[in-house]
């Protein structure tokens, strides 16, 4: 059953890990796909080849979400190639580990304006839009199981999660009398390219295997049902809710 038939899907950071994924997904699902991206030009390339070949349309539109100008002229385009925007995945994000008392401001200042100030402005961009559709809309974040739990090396990170966590939450209210519904889903450990040095360690690997109940890491794929499922019609009385997709991590304490 295809569950989002002749929708329009805008993905920040699409290129690559789960954005791809979702881009990918939904197309399977019968939706139209845009992807935002920040550099990774041949990648978005592919990304669109693939939704081509499964007889959607797509495109790629080049730009940081940490600009707040990204945000309109991601949604401009949207808008532009398939007419409206129907469900918008804000997706984009960066981890850069580093140590707590060393940090450079820099990377703390870089970490939340691409992670949390990113999808604020996506999502208000999109929400403006589907507003002046009239006809509701859907807003998938992706956030992480860190919005619920620490990370000694992300420090700058996690509070961007948990911002994004409670943005849905105050968006839902927000945007709840247009129609638009908005929710988060709060990954665990997924192997994507932002984790590829952090789990280059094997032992660190192995111990992140043997936290989740399930006896694997998570791949971007994982993704594509919760997404997907929340960007649908079946979850139509769902807002403000938080999905975790971690394989049972999160409540393996003990
Ligand atoms: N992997 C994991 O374990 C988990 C990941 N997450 C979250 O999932 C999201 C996706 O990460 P993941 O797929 O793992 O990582 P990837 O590094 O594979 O993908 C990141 C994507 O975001 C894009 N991107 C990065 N910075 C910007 C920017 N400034 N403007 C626009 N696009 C940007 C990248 O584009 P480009 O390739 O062009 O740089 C790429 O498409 C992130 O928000 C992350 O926090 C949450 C929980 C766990
Ligand atoms: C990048 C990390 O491996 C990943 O990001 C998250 O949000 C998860 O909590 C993991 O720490």
């Amino acid at each position: 059953m295809k569950l989002l038939e002749g929708k329009t899907v805008l993905v920040t950071g699409g290129s690559t890990g789960i954005g791809r994924a979702a881009a990918i997904g939904a197309a399977r699902h019968g939706a139209d796909v845009a992807i935002n991206y920040a550099s990774s030009d041949n990648k978005a390339r592919s990304c669109v080849a693939e939704i081509e070949a499964l007889g959607q349309r797509a495109i790629a539109v080049k730009g940081d979400v940490a600009d707040p100008a990204t945000s309109g002229e991601f949604i401009a385009r949207g808008v532009e190639a398939f007419g409206r925007v129907d469900v918008l995945v804000s997706n984009a994000g960066i981890c850069p580990f580093h140590a707590f008392l060393d940090m450079p401001v820099e990377t703390v200042d870089r970490t939340f304006r691409v992670n949390l100030h990113g999808a604020y402005y996506m999502v208000q961009a999109a929400a403006r839009q589907m507003v002046e559709q009239g006809e509701g809309g859907v807003i998938v974040a992706v956030s992480s199981i860190s919005a619920l739990v620490g990370g000694e090396f992300q420090t700058h990170y996690t509070p961007t999660k948990a911002g994004v966590h409670s943005l849905m939450q105050s968006a839902a209210i927000a945007l709840g009398k247009h129609g638009i519904r908005c929710n988060s889903v709060l990954p665990g450990t997924i192997l994507t390219e932002i984790n590829k040095d952090d789990l280059a360690d094997d032992a660190k690997r192995a111990y992140m295997e043997s936290r989740t109940p399930l006896g694997r890491l998570g791949q971007p794929e994982d993704l594509v049902g919760p997404i997907v499922f929340l960007a649908s019609d079946m979850a139509e009385y769902v807002t403000g809710a938080a999905l975790l997709v971690d394989g049972g991590m999160f409540v393996n304490l003990q």
